[in-house]
């Protein structure tokens, strides 16, 4: 990988700004990272409506972070991410760790504001598809811009073809780069995004057990990876040619993720805050 832009080669789909990692980690990582997971206090699990999580590096608020060490098996995995990227300004100092059962998901949100405007997905356990929406912000902008082509047409007294061209380019931008497309998580993966795919996306999971491939633009990138010395099980083979078939996912076992942010504005002192 190159010192400045370590991530250049994984960008997957039409937006700078997001990087698809396949086997961050390993099997064995994973199994240990799940095992750690598995046996926290049981208090560390918030129950939500449609999924369970645990909250680790403290609590976030509007203002900052009023913070807690993460433990040493967490630190462990975060620093290889801080590292790897080069993306994050400060040490990683959140992680977020959902959990979906195969019909759970998270609906369309963006994160937060108190958050560095850059994240980390590590996808442990099971696949899922992630689905990225413009938001109304955009879709906003470009019907704007239309309307500006049209009104610099009659106002400027710009030919038809020029609008045309004008419009077309708008289109296409929106056709490339502004509608919605979704990213295949495969476990061990680790998904990283920022800047406009960040704030002018929303990002989502269905909370159905059966997602498509239609909109997936890293198909091959998380299908075809193979490490020529760890191939695939014939278990995982399976798998993947059976999504292969479908053009879907089978969601049938449970998904773990660790959402691995930056707070920038840490808060040593609740009175303080
Ligand atoms: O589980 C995931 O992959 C996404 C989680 C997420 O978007 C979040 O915690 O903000
Ligand atoms: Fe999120």
């Amino acid at each position: 990988m190159e010192s400045r832009e370590p991530l250049k080669d994984f960008t997957v789909g039409s937006l700078p700004t997001l990087f698809y990692i396949p086997n961050f980690i390993s099997e064995s990582e994973e199994s240990q990272l799940l095992h750690q997971i598995y046996h926290a206090p049981k208090s560390k699990w918030k129950a939500l409506k449609n999924r369970r999580l645990q909250n680790w590096g403290g609590v976030v608020h509007e203002k900052g972070l009023l913070p807690q060490d993460l433990p040493p098996w967490l630190t462990a995995v975060t620093q290889r991410i801080s590292e790897q990227t080069g993306l994050f300004p400060s040490p990683i100092n959140h992680v977020l760790i959902n959990e979906y059962l195969p019909d759970q998901g998270i609906m369309p949100h963006q994160d937060g504001p108190a958050y560095f405007p850059v994240v980390a997905i590590l996808s442990l356990g099971s696949s899922v598809a992630m689905n990225f929406t413009p938001h109304q912000r955009l879709r906003d902008y470009t019907n704007e811009e239309i309307s500006a082509a049209k009104g610099s047409n009659s106002d400027e007294g710009g030919t038809e073809i020029d609008t045309n061209i004008f419009l077309k380019e708008v289109t296409s931008r929106q056709m490339d780069d502004h509608q919605p497309f979704s990213i295949l998580l495969m476990p061990r993966s680790l998904l990283v995004f920022k800047d406009m795919a960040y704030s002018d996306y929303l990002h989502g999971i269905e909370d159905t057990n059966i997602h498509s491939l239609d909109k997936v633009v890293n198909v091959s990138e998380a299908l075809n990876h193979r490490e020529q010395d760890n191939p695939l099980s014939s278990e995982e083979k399976e798998k993947t040619e059976d999504i292969e078939k479908h053009r879907s996912i089978h969601r049938t076992s449970t998904r773990v993720s660790l959402t691995c942010r930056s707070v920038l504005k840490v808060h040593r002192n609740l009175f303080k805050f």
